[in-house]
């Protein structure tokens, strides 16, 4: 087979195949390959219209198809799945071929396998994809990781099939090894907790204002167009716009209310805890999740008494309405902030240099929680490389300033009322834990001195410090 193809892909489900027509359609020639051959031909024969591909029954035809050095994308499941298609393809590789991992994989997977593979003289390159099927097909986001040299070499070929917004591409070099998928899996936690967001304020606009899906359809459309404009709010008015063809009611009331997940926020969660980053509007979102799903304990718990008020008036309703767009907004600067910490704490873990205001760049289109807003986070990077925190930015600041009070509010009429807001509740005391002059931290600090000698800092000089709580006259001792 002569080595005619720029770029190829393995796995061609859902992702894979609309990725590979993505290149062909840019003017790439591209060797397509599946373990069962039977995708193969069907792509060649349904899209073969669309540009250059060629077809591999083998993976020794593939890898052969490829020009040099070699560049192969492999988008299957994450876990075994990649083990087995890497182990397949390393030995029929050269030195300074390239393997790209465009699936959603733990980036300790792809720090382990771009060791294992550096040893060989490889490059592997963990790369997260967003945009789902339509993203990966029109314009995904590409979070590349891996070296700076396979980068040179990759980086032109999916800046040119990423989103393109004012001009800018969508995709980056993160940095190296598993930082491509370390940022993928952030920005897959942020999604859930966007999502759970708008999943609250939706839930208080039918529950407490009286609104029906459509007319919560109608406001979503109307924040679509202000700062809260975002693809999430685009998709939400769309749902609860539409009826179920079936009994005519409305779809949202339908759909069995427990929520599934892949893993890739139960995965932000978990390895926030081992960084002690603080995600907390991620990790309600994924427990919320986890909940909807606890079919037995929530039919033991059904109809159990909570808060109740009166129904909204319509005026009050409007005004209400107003108070959760508020809420939503200071949640979502809270819990899209709380991810960027998180990419900071990763980086000075794990020795990455991460451009945060380029996450913020590529992650304005092509991905799932591409948003206006993102454009000011990036905008407030680029003001100031070492902003800390997104509050830190003026316009940012002045908007959490002005949210104070709709923002309590809504959590109050919700607590009132019995409604669970776990993630916008979450968002409020990170807020004024943040804010705090003081956290009552210094009282746990006591306690675990008390029954475990753990020590303590003082706040009036500077060591460790034990109280010997059983000793009489309690005294102080420091090391
Ligand atoms: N779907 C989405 O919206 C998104 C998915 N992703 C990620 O992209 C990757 C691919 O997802 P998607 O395209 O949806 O998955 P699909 O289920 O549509 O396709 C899976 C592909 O993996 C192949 N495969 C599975 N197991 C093996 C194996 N052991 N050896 C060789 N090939 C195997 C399948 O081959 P066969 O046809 O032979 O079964 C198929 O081509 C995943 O990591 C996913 O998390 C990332 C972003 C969004
Ligand atoms: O990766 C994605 C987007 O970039 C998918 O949307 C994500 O996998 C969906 O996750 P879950 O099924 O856990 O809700």
């Amino acid at each position: 087979m002569n080595a005619s193809a720029s770029i190829g892909v393995t796995g061609l489900g859902v992702m894979g195949r609309n990725l590979a027509r993505n290149f062909a359609r840019h003017g790439a020639t591209v060797a397509v390959h599946n373990r069962s051959a039977g995708r193969t031909r069907a792509l060649v024969q349904e899209f073969g219209h669309e540009g250059t591909f060629v077809a591999a029954e083998s993976a020794e035809e593939f890898v052969a198809a490829l020009e040099r050095p070699r560049k192969l994308i492999i988008m299957v499941q994450a876990g075994p799945a990649t083990d087995a298609v890497i182990e397949e393809f390393v030995p029929l590789l050269d030195a300074g071929d390239i393997v790209v991992d465009g699936g959603n994989a733990h980036f300790a997977d792809t720090r382990r396998r771009e060791a294992a593979l550096r040893e060989r003289g490889l490059h592997f390159v963990g790369t997260g994809i967003s945009g789902g099927e339509e993203g990966a097909l029109n314009g995904p986001s590409v979070m590349v990781g891996g070296s700076t040299e396979s980068y040179a070499v990759l980086g032109p070929l999916f800046e040119g099939i990423s989103a393109h917004v004012d001009g800018e591409p969508c995709a980056a070099h993160i940095g190296t090894d598993g930082a491509g998928h370390f940022v993928k899996m952030v920005h897959n936690g942020i999604e859930y907790a966007d999502m759970q967001l708008i999943a609250e304020a939706y839930d208080l606009l039918r529950q407490v204002a009286g609104y029906t899906p459509a007319e919560i359809a109608a406001v979503f459309r109307r924040w679509n167009a202000g700062r809260l404009g975002s693809y999430l709010i685009e998709i939400t008015a769309e749902v609860l716009a539409h009826t179920d063809q079936a009994t005519g009611a409305p779809f949202v009331d339908v759909v069995a209310d427990a929520a599934g997940q892949k893993g890739t926020g139960r995965w932000t969660v978990q390895t926030a805890l081992d960084l002690a980053s603080p995600v907390t509007a991620v990790a309600q979102a994924t427990f919320a999740r986890a909940a909807s799903g606890q079919s037995d304990l929530r039919a033991a718990y059904r109809g159990l008494p909570g808060g109740t008020t009166p129904p909204l008036s319509r005026t009050e309703a409007e005004r209400f309405t107003s108070q959760v767009e508020h809420a939503l907004y200071a949640s979502k600067v809270i819990a899209y902030d709380q991810g960027w910490t998180m990419i900071q704490d990763a980086a000075a873990e794990y020795g990455w240099k991460i451009d945060l205001g380029a996450v913020a760049r590529i992650w304005r289109g092509g991905c799932i929680i591409r948003a206006a807003f993102l454009d000011r986070i990036r905008a407030a990077y680029a003001a100031d490389r070492d902003l800390v925190s997104l509050l830190g930015e003026m316009e940012f600041a002045m908007e959490i300033t002005d949210a104070q009070v709709p923002w309590r509010e809504t959590v109050a009429s919700a607590t009132r009322r019995g409604i669970p807001v776990p993630a916008i509740s979450a968002a409020l005391a990170h807020y004024d834990t943040l804010r705090a002059e003081r956290l009552p931290a210094a009282l746990l600090q006591a306690q675990r001195d008390y029954f475990g000698a753990h020590t303590y800092a003082r706040v009036d000089r500077p060591g460790q410090f034990h109280t010997h709580w059983a000793t009489p006259g309690r005294p102080e001792t420091t090391n």
